[in-house]
């Protein structure tokens, strides 16, 4: 990122590692930002992820890894950015999540946190109002970056799977991400708070990438049936 600095900006880059789910880590992070270059404008909760699951074959920790991260993470995040500085100084927030309207099946632990995120964010932007602070999110759609294709790799080309449920017919790129997040984060955003922007080329308007076997097991109400059921004389203990 430092090289891409122009040539007598005044920007400087710098990276402070830390485990978003260690309280006294994101405490260092916050407040070593404010020690080091004066002020804390903007925080951008991008940190998260998951991995595929159906919820039948989720152990609790591997559930809790994954709220730990994307919403107990978030939540440190917002606190002490809140405590370092935006209390008395105001900022903007954006919050990095998913798609989520729809539900995730397959990624349910995900999309349940994420929804939690959602959520939270409507609080604040309105219990932070009065401090200046203005909290929204982005949803991405399927934005392909060698990381995240990288962390799916062993269960297949899940980019490749997303381009015939996306209407742009191809995936979203890390810059289209970005551009929305600047947006929310710059003066001309200045009325929007507690709201979420998907980037997703028409994605959450369109179907739900996941094939429901053919089945009878939701038969239809049929309340003479059910009367008939319970008139049979039931068996003797
Ligand atoms: C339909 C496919 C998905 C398409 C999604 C497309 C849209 C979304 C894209 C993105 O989000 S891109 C971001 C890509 N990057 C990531 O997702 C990063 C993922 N990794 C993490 O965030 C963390 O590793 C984690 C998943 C939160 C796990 O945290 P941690 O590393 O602390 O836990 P572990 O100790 O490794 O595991 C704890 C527990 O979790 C279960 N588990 C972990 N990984 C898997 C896995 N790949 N498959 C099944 N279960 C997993 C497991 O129970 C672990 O416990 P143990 O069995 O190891 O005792
Ligand atoms: N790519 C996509 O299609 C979509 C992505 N998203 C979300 O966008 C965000 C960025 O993902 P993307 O860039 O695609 O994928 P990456 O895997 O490249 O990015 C995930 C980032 O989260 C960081 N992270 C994970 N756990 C922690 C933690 N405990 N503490 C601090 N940082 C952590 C990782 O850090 P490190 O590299 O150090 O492990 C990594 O930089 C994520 O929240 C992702 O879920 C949402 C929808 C779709």
């Amino acid at each position: 990122m430092a090289a891409c600095i122009p040539p007598g900006s005044t920007a400087q880059v710098k990276a402070i590692p830390c485990n978003i789910r260690k309280e006294d880590e994101v405490k260092n992070l916050m407040s070593s930002v404010v020690s080091e270059f004066g002020r804390l404008d903007f925080l951008v909760n991008n940190g998260g992820g998951q991995f595929q699951s159906p919820v039948s074959m989720l152990s609790l920790k591997g559930w809790n890894a994954v709220v730990d991260t994307n919403l107990n993470g978030t939540f440190l995040c917002l606190r002490e950015a809140y405590n370092a500085w935006m209390a008395e100084n105001g900022g903007a927030v954006v919050n990095i999540i998913l798609l989520i309207s729809k539900g995730r099946p397959g990624i349910a632990h995900s999309a349940a946190a994420r929804a939690g995120i959602d959520n939270l964010s409507k609080s604040l932007a309105v219990e932070w109002a009065s401090n200046g602070i203005r909290i929204n999110n982005v949803a991405p759609g399927s934005i392909y970056s060698v990381t995240a294709a990288e962390n799916y790799k062993d269960i297949g080309d899940v980019f490749r799977h997303a381009i015939p449920f996306t209407p742009a017919k191809r995936n979203g790129t890390t810059e289209e991400v970005s551009a929305a997040v600047t947006f929310l984060l710059s003066p001309a955003a200045a009325f929007i708070t507690g709201e979420t922007i998907k980037v997703d080329g028409g994605w959450d308007l369109y179907q739900v990438p996941w094939e429901i076997p053919e089945h009878d097991r939701m038969p239809a109400y049929n309340w003479e049936k059910i009367i008939e059921e319970e008139d049979k004389p039931k068996a003797k203990l």
